[in-house]
């Protein structure tokens, strides 16, 4: 079986939560911690870099205006029509995520900490939980994605509410983790959640 297939025999840890709940924000306090990360939104980039055959299928379905002038992806103009058209958003899906779940395989494998995170925001929706073994949500109120996500983004709380509503609902995300981390308060409440969760997390490795 080529390796991009293989379980990876390390431990993984998949990292997940709704857009704008904070994975980043969280990622990069394990990152500081020496935990190495495999990030799916990386990932999604690394598969449609210029010269590659997904890029090419996507002008080709979407046309050439959905380029910039670089020839690199529009994504905010790939963002707004998948997420207001669901046969869209179902090709690019169907186009993206083998690939995504390949090159996260491949990542996977090569990384040497103690544990691996892998931070997907899609890792339930996608069954890229079953690469895992243990799973993580970071978790806030629908309330704070879009308020947080907006201002971030600088987009429209409709749109952030199209995105959410593609994603797991939040209640079964929360029945299907195994751990929380509560980000709706501020930073240095949430790094105490991921230097104690750090602690059992080597614990199980
Ligand atoms: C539509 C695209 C071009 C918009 O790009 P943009 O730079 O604006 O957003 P980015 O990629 O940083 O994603 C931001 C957030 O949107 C959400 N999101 C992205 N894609 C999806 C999707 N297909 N379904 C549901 N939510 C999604 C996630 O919460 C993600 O963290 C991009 O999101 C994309 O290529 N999506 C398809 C690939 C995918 O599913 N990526 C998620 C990782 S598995
Ligand atoms: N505890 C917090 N308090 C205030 N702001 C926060 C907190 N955590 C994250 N943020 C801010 O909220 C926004 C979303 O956080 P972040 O980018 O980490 O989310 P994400 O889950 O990685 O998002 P996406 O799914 O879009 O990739 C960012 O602007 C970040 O700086």
């Amino acid at each position: 079986m080529p390796s991009n297939q293989t379980k990876v025999s390390k431990k993984i840890i998949g990292l997940t939560g709704g857009i704008g709940s904070g994975k980043s924000a969280v990622a990069n306090m394990f990152a500081a911690l020496g935990i190495e990360l495999v990030d799916a939104d990386i990932v999604a980039r690394e598969v449609v870099a210029i010269g590659s055959p997904a890029l090419a299928a996507i002008k080709q379905y979407f046309s050439e205006d959905f380029l910039n002038q670089d020839g690199s992806l529009n994504r905010s103009k790939l963002r707004e029509r998948v997420f207001s058209q669901a046969d869209d958003k179902l090709w690019l899906n169907n186009l993206l995520h083998p690939l995504i779940r390949s090159e996260i395989l491949a990542q996977l494998h090569q990384a040497s900490s103690p544990y691996v995170l892998l931070v997907a925001p899609l890792l339930f929706e996608n069954k890229l939980n079953e690469l895992c073994d243990h799973s993580v949500l970071v978790d806030v109120p629908v309330a704070t994605q879009l308020q947080r996500t907006s201002t971030r983004d600088n987009c429209t709380v409709e749109l952030v509410q199209n995105i959410i509503a593609a994603q797991m609902p939040r209640a079964q995300k929360q029945a299907l983790a195994d751990d929380t981390i509560d980000n709706s308060l501020a930073l240095d409440h949430t790094k105490k959640q991921v230097t104690a969760l750090h602690q059992k997390l080597l614990a199980l490795t």
